[in-house]
């Protein structure tokens, strides 16, 4: 099977990236929620059986289901240098500086023998209680309270829509809109440079260390030639034009063109697939927030350049338009106004895909899922009143790696 496929957002799904939320859950505190893009703090043990219920249904249809903290634990042990060069850089990206904390960290985390241990931790979080410090070191340290936490948790990779977004047989290795979240991308960088099955395997259309931010959420597959990327909170004008000279210049590359929607800049719409995501041949669900009139810009390569080309019309014009037959918009909650909110709230618009017509979503959107069925859509319901306190949907906490064509 090839590393990285994917060329649309609904035909077979054959592989999929997840990670099972883990101990970084236990790290959330109230006055940290909004520093780490949370409304609430979910209850770990009941957000862990939700998502395994997520990982048994997309195995149930016949998806192959990787783990990232498994990717990369086999990626850290390829080598101790590779080991070695990732916990150096972790620490750093973690915001410590003073050469005698990286050295008590580094032998720390070092001190770690099984490779998924040590990766879980890198995602946890650390409490100063849990590092041994020889008092005669340093009264600094050690003045202030025992159970600080000195490194921050990652509790959004759960998320792993977000950290990169597969493109063909390449993938947008993202720089993240949030210090918190940018973190995360560490890990796709590992095993996208050194894991056996990803190396050298895999085109790179973006990069962590670009200037400009991009998130998964805001990358739609409309089809082999044509990707739909949101201008949103999380993604910024910059990043489309730095995409798109990047992977129109590469002949590794079909993309043809990238019609960048214009979306409005809030939390509750922070990604385009909050607002729309596509669930059929010719259907997709969307936020009736964006039902009228939209901005997009269809960028297409010019010589060596871009040519940018603005279109203001419905998005069910420009997706005909560019699919090349009539769609119909599903809107969340059949466009109830306090339903809707609620529901796209509560990722009612965040559906994942697995195959035309066949979609993953969260059953506590009752009232946009019966109209799902409705419209002939096979709804596999998932458990989510703990998960949806992340914002996030099953579109949100899937990244496809191979689609079939
Ligand atoms: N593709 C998505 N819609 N991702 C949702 C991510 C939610 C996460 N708490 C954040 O704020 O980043």
């Amino acid at each position: 099977m090839v590393a990285i496929h994917v060329t649309s957002e609904i035909k077979p799904l054959k592989k999929v990236l997840l990670h099972r939320p883990g101990k970084e859950l236990l790290n959330l505190t109230p006055d940290t929620l909004e520093r780490l893009l949370f409304d609430d703090i979910p209850f770990l043990p009941v957000a862990q059986k939700e998502h395994d219920r997520f990982a048994e249904i997309l195995k149930e249809n016949g998806v192959e289901v990787v783990y990232l903290e498994d990717l990369m634990a086999e990626t850290i042990s390829v080598s101790p240098e590779i080991r070695e060069k990732f916990i150096k850089q972790y620490i750093v990206e973690a915001n410590i500086h003073t050469e005698r904390w990286k050295k008590i960290l580094f032998d720390y985390f070092d001190s770690i023998k099984d490779p998924k241990e040590l990766v879980l931790k890198t995602m946890e979080g650390l409490n100063l209680k849990e590092v041994h410090v020889s008092p005669e070191n340093s009264l600094v340290d050690l003045v202030s309270e025992s159970d600080k936490l000195i490194i921050d948790p990652m509790p959004n990779l759960y998320f792993t829509r977000d950290p990169f977004a597969s493109v063909g047989d390449g993938v947008t290795l993202n720089k993240m809109y949030s210090i918190t979240r940018n973190r995360e991308t560490i890990y796709a960088e590992y095993i996208f440079n050194f894991h056996p099955e990803y190396k050298g395997q895999v085109e790179k259309w973006y990069d962590r260390y670009d200037e400009f931010h991009i998130e998964g959420g805001d990358v739609l597959n409309i089809n082999e030639t044509t990707l739909a990327v949101g201008i949103s909170q999380r993604t910024c004008p910059e990043a489309i034009d730095g995409l798109a000279h990047r992977i129109f210049k590469n002949p590794k590359s079909k993309i043809e063109r990238i019609l960048a929607v214009n979306i409005p800049n809030n939390r509750a719409m922070m990604h385009l697939d909050t607002v729309f995501t596509q669930i059929d041949t010719d259907k997709f669900t969307v936020h009736p927030g964006i039902y009228g009139e939209l901005q997009v810009f269809e960028v297409t390569p010019k010589g060596d350049d871009i040519l940018v080309k603005e279109i203001n019309d419905k998005l069910e014009n420009i997706l005909a338009k560019y699919l090349g037959h009539p769609v119909t918009l599903i809107p969340c909650a059949g466009g109830d106004r306090i339903a809707s909110e609620r529901e796209q709230w509560n990722d009612g618009s965040n559906t994942l895909c697995i195959a035309p017509g066949v979609i993953v979503v969260y059953d506590r959107n009752d009232v946009t899922n019966k109209i799902l069925r409705e419209q002939g859509l096979t709804v596999l319901e998932m458990p989510s009143a703990e998960l949806s306190r992340g914002r996030g949907g099953p579109r949100c906490m899937s990244m496809p790696l191979v689609r079939e064509d």
